[in-house]
């Protein structure tokens, strides 16, 4: 009999906190942003970066803006050590950033630590130890008594090393690992104890950071957790709670905005979002969120292209593109429904020209992130009339008129259908171009023509190839089209009925063009569309009709 595997697992139960303020507060400002691309991110990789990686990726977070920078673990190896303290003794590290390493709470690597930082103008030092009931069972197999002992030793550690270093000025960082599996009134304890030894003030605040080590609960439970820390943490305000959560449950970033809610002021995470197993919280996309609730992140992201060529390049991990705001499709609409509403949210947004974003299904502006609106429709055999229409018209320039586009969008759509691919700009030009616009072997070619006449009596005298005979056509009407279809009678005994015209230019200048349209019904009942290009309008005029004579 087949076993329920649900049956090997236990729900997390709830937080007990009632009176929970969370749920009714908004992120307002940007919190302290910590990266640990070269900590977290790194040590999840399969070949972990060298020196050169370590380098460029270090100089990407100091363009994006980051102010303290997790770099590396020194007691790790010597590709950490040397990286590490080659970056102190650089110039590469801006006098507005701090730079942090990450240790065990062993002397040893504690003091391997320290050295790998000799000659720091100023540096963070994260000391860790897990806390949680099964971590202490089964990874250290101590009380817990002994566990808080491991921490106080590593804190002792750190007090003394940093006094033999007085010109650094120092942070100090304490993580009790998988907080969020533990008992929290055992976190407190053990972070107390933590600042009964490093002493806090106001002034050189401690960070506590609170780390989802593995994410095991809904993100609630994770706010529910910070705001209970906030509220029975000793000393508060000698402590900046820093929020470290990884993406199990694929709500890393989820909790940790809904921790910001809870009360913390700073937020450990990776660029698009590496790290052990599925990733630490994504920096790219909360910043991003923020921007689109009109805060500002105080992250640089407006090259995003840069951001994801130099974490892929480092990493060597491609990004999805779907991934929030940095994927290659993200600003891409395929489908029908999808691309009409963006071409006229796009079209709002001109009419409107104030200074607010929206733009139905586009979440952020592309131009915020240094994309452009080039790739934002494109066709295949999902999209409808308005994707046509925009992509006609960001290439050529070309306003079809509605009912045009209707007509065009089921070429296209036949093309998709016939070939299951995308199809680019240049397929449906080729489509336009074989649909509407003039060929050799149509029935009607126009070489040139006269106009005269008085106004409300005009006539026109074409000389036009018909079924390939050069001739002479010529008609009269109250206007050049109607004396265009009156000459097309004249030759085929049929009578075009002219029910919508439209006309416009293409660019400025000399080198502008004129495009104009007609939709015209046949002596039969049939709709039929005819489209003229030119650089004279008045000629343009006369090809439309032709066109759509020739497609009668
Ligand atoms: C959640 C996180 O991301 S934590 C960060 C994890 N990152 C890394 O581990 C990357 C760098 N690590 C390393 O290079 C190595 O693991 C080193 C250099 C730190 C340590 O190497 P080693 O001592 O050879 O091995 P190892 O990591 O297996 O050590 C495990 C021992 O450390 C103990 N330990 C684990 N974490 C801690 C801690 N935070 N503080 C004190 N002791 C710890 C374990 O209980 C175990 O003790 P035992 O040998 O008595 O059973
Ligand atoms: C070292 C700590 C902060 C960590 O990375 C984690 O718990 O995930
Ligand atoms: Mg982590």
């Amino acid at each position: 009999m087949l076993r329920d595997p649900s049956t090997k697992y236990r729900p997390f139960p709830p937080i007990d906190l009632p009176d929970r303020q969370w749920p009714s507060r908004t992120i307002t400002q940007p919190p302290r942003w910590l990266s640990t691309d070269l900590r977290d991110g790194n040590q999840a990789l399969i070949d972990p970066m060298d020196a050169e990686k370590k380098t460029r990726f270090f100089d990407l977070l100091v363009r994006v803006g980051l102010k303290e920078i997790e770099v590396g673990f020194p007691a790790a190896g010597a590709t950490e050590f040397d990286f590490i303290s080659g970056l102190v003794t650089s110039d590469r590290v801006p006098d507005d950033v701090a730079i942090q390493v990450l240790t065990q709470s062993r002397r040893d690597l504690i003091e391997t630590s320290f050295a790998s930082l000799d000659g720091a103008h100023s540096a963070i030092v994260h000391l860790y130890n897990a806390v949680s009931p099964a971590w202490r069972r089964i990874v250290f197999g101590m009380t817990r008594d002994e566990v808080r002992g491991i921490a106080i030793d590593g804190a002792k550690v750190l007090r003394d090393e940093a006094a033999k270093r007085p010109h650094t000025k120092w942070q100090f960082e304490y993580s009790p690992e998988t907080f969020s599996t533990a008992e929290l009134d055992f976190s407190v304890e053990v972070c107390a104890a933590v600042m009964d030894i490093l002493r806090p003030t106001p002034q050189t605040p401690i960070i506590l950071n609170l780390p989802a080590t593995v994410e095991c609960a809904t993100p609630n439970v994770y706010a529910d957790q910070i705001e209970w820390f906030a509220r029975h943490i000793p000393n508060r305000d000698s402590v900046v709670i820093s929020l470290h959560t990884h993406n199990d449950r694929g709500t890393g970033v989820a909790a940790a905005e809904l921790g910001m809610m809870a009360g913390a002021d700073r937020v450990e995470g990776c660029l698009l979002g590496n790290g052990e197993r599925t990733g630490n919280c994504d920096l790219v996309t909360i910043a991003l969120n923020m921007y689109t609730q009109g805060i500002d992140p105080r992250l640089d992201l407006s090259d995003i292209d840069d951001v994801v060529k130099t974490v892929n390049y480092c990493t060597n991990i491609p990004i999805h593109p779907r991934t929030p705001y940095a994927g290659d499709l993200v600003f891409t609409a395929f489908s029908g429904s999808h691309q009409d509403a963006i071409k006229k949210g796009f079209a709002a947004q001109d009419a409107r020209n104030d200074d607010y974003w929206e733009v139905p299904y586009l979440p952020i502006d592309p131009a915020d992130l240094g994309r452009s609106y080039e790739a934002v429709i494109r066709v295949n055999s999902q999209s409808g009339k308005g994707g046509v229409a925009w992509v006609i018209e960001q290439d050529k320039g070309l306003k079809l008129p509605k009912r045009l586009q209707a007509d065009f969008s089921r070429h296209v759509q036949a093309l998709a259908d016939e070939t299951s691919r995308e199809l680019n700009a240049a397929d449906i030009w080729a489509r336009f171009e074989s649909t509407y616009l003039p060929r050799e072997r149509d029935r009607f070619v126009l070489r040139d023509y006269e106009e005269s006449g008085t106004a409300g009596q005009r006539v026109f005298v074409g000389n036009v190839a018909v079924d390939g005979e050069e001739r002479s056509i010529s008609g009269r009407g109250n206007g050049l089209i109607s004396g265009v279809i009156a000459a097309i009678a004249g030759s085929t005994g049929s009578v075009l009925d002219v029910i919508d015209y439209n006309e416009h230019a293409i660019g400025h200048g000399a080198d502008a063009q004129a495009a104009a349209y007609v939709e015209c019904r046949t002596p039969d009942g049939r709709t039929i569309f005819g489209v003229g290009l030119d650089t004279d309008i008045a000629t343009a005029s006369v090809r439309a009709v032709l066109s759509a004579a020739n497609r009668a």
